[in-house]
C-alpha cells in the first residue's frame, strides 16, 4: 500500500492522552482500556481497527460528548494546554471551541448556508456583520466550497449535495477556529470524487489544525495520515508513522488486520 513517506512525526503534541479508560455504564465492560496516545501538532493521526474496537468512543471522549449521557464515565487524562479536558471543571463551550468534530453523516442545520456557519460562531464570539461576512467567506474558502456556494448563501443548506454538505459541515467546524479537528469516518457516505476532495482538504487543513481521523478505509489512512493508531477490543495495539505501519507493523494483530485477515 502506498503510504505517505514524507511524514516525520513531531514531538510537539497538541493533545496527549494518558491511561484513559472509558465505561458506557456501571455494569458494562470498559470500552477503552488504558489508552496512551499523542496527537502531534499540525499532523494527521489516523485511527483504524475493526468495528467496535473503540475508535469513535475515543473521539467522543476527546470532545466530552459522552457527558450528555448519564452513566457514561471516563477516567485518565486528555491533556491540552495543561488542562485535563475530561475534568468537569473545564468549560465545555471552551473545549468545543478548541476541539471541533465532523461526523460520518453530513449534518447541516435546516437553515441557510450562511447561517450554518454563523450560528456556531455567535455562540463563542460577538462579531459585527462585516466581520461575520468575512468569517463565513474564510471558513467556506478553507473548506473548499466557497466557489460553489458564494452566489447562494441565503439558500437552504439541505439543497446541497452530500459531498457539499460535508464540506459545509467542515466549514462550520473550522469557523469557530478550533485547534484540533476530529473526523469520524467523514467520507463513508460520499462518492469517490467527494471523498478525494475531503482528503485533499484534510491535507490542506493540517497546515493550521491538528487532525484525528477515524477511518475503515486503509488506503485513506495511508493517503491522509502522518501517524496511524491501530485499536483492537478497546486497546491501542500499536501506533507508528503511516509508512512504517503499513509496511512493517510490529504487532501480529496489526499485521493481520491490515492484510485483511480479520475485521
Ligand atoms: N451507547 C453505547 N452503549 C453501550 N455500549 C456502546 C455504546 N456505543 C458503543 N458501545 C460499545 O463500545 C465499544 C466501542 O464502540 P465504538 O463505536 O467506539 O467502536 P468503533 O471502533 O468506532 O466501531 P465502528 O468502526 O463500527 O464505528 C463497542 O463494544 C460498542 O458495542
Amino acid at each position: 500500500m502506498q503510504a505517505r513517506s514524507d511524514a516525520v512525526i513531531s514531538t510537539d503534541n497538541r493533545i496527549s492522552i494518558r491511561n484513559l479508560d472509558f465505561f458506557y455504564g456501571p455494569t458494562l465492560p470498559k470500552a477503552l482500556k488504558g489508552i496512551n496516545l499523542n496527537f502531534p501538532n499540525r499532523q494527521v493521526t489516523g485511527m483504524i481497527g475493526p468495528s467496535g474496537c473503540g475508535k469513535s468512543t475515543l473521539l467522543r471522549v476527546m470532545n466530552r460528548m459522552y457527558s450528555l449521557y448519564p452513566g457514561q464515565r471516563a477516567e485518565g487524562e486528555v491533556m491540552m494546554d495543561g488542562q485535563n479536558l475530561i475534568d468537569p471543571s473545564v468549560d465545555i463551550n471552551e473545549l468545543r471551541s478548541k476541539v471541533g468534530m465532523v461526523f460520518q453523516k453530513p449534518t447541516p442545520f435546516p437553515m441557510t448556508i450562511y447561517e450554518n456557519i454563523a450560528f456556531g460562531v455567535r455562540l463563542h464570539e460577538k462579531l459585527s456583520k462585516a466581520e461575520m461576512d468575512q468569517r463565513v467567506e474564510w471558513a467556506l474558502t478553507r473548506a473548499a466550497i466557497w466557489g460553489e456556494v458564494k452566489d447562494r448563501l441565503q439558500a437552504n443548506a439541505m439543497g446541497l449535495s452530500g459531498g457539499q454538505q460535508q464540506r459545509l459541515c467542515i466549514a462550520r467546524t473550522i469557523a469557530v477556529r478550533p485547534e484540533v479537528i476530529l473526523f469520524d469516518e467523514p467520507t463513508s457516505a460520499l462518492d469517490p470524487i467527494s471523498t478525494l476532495k475531503i482528503e485533499e482538504l484534510i491535507d490542506e487543513l493540517k497546515r493550521d489544525f491538528t487532525i484525528a481521523i477515524v477511518t475503515h478505509n486503509m488506503q485513506q489512512a495511508a493517503r491522509c495520515a502522518d501517524q496511524v493508531a491501530f485499536f483492537y477490543l478497546g486497546e491501542l495495539i500499536e501506533v507508528a508513522p503511516a509508512a512504517e505501519m503499513f509496511t512493517a507493523p510490529k504487532q501480529r494483530k496489526t499485521q493481520e488486520y491490515i492484510t485483511g485477515r480479520f475485521g
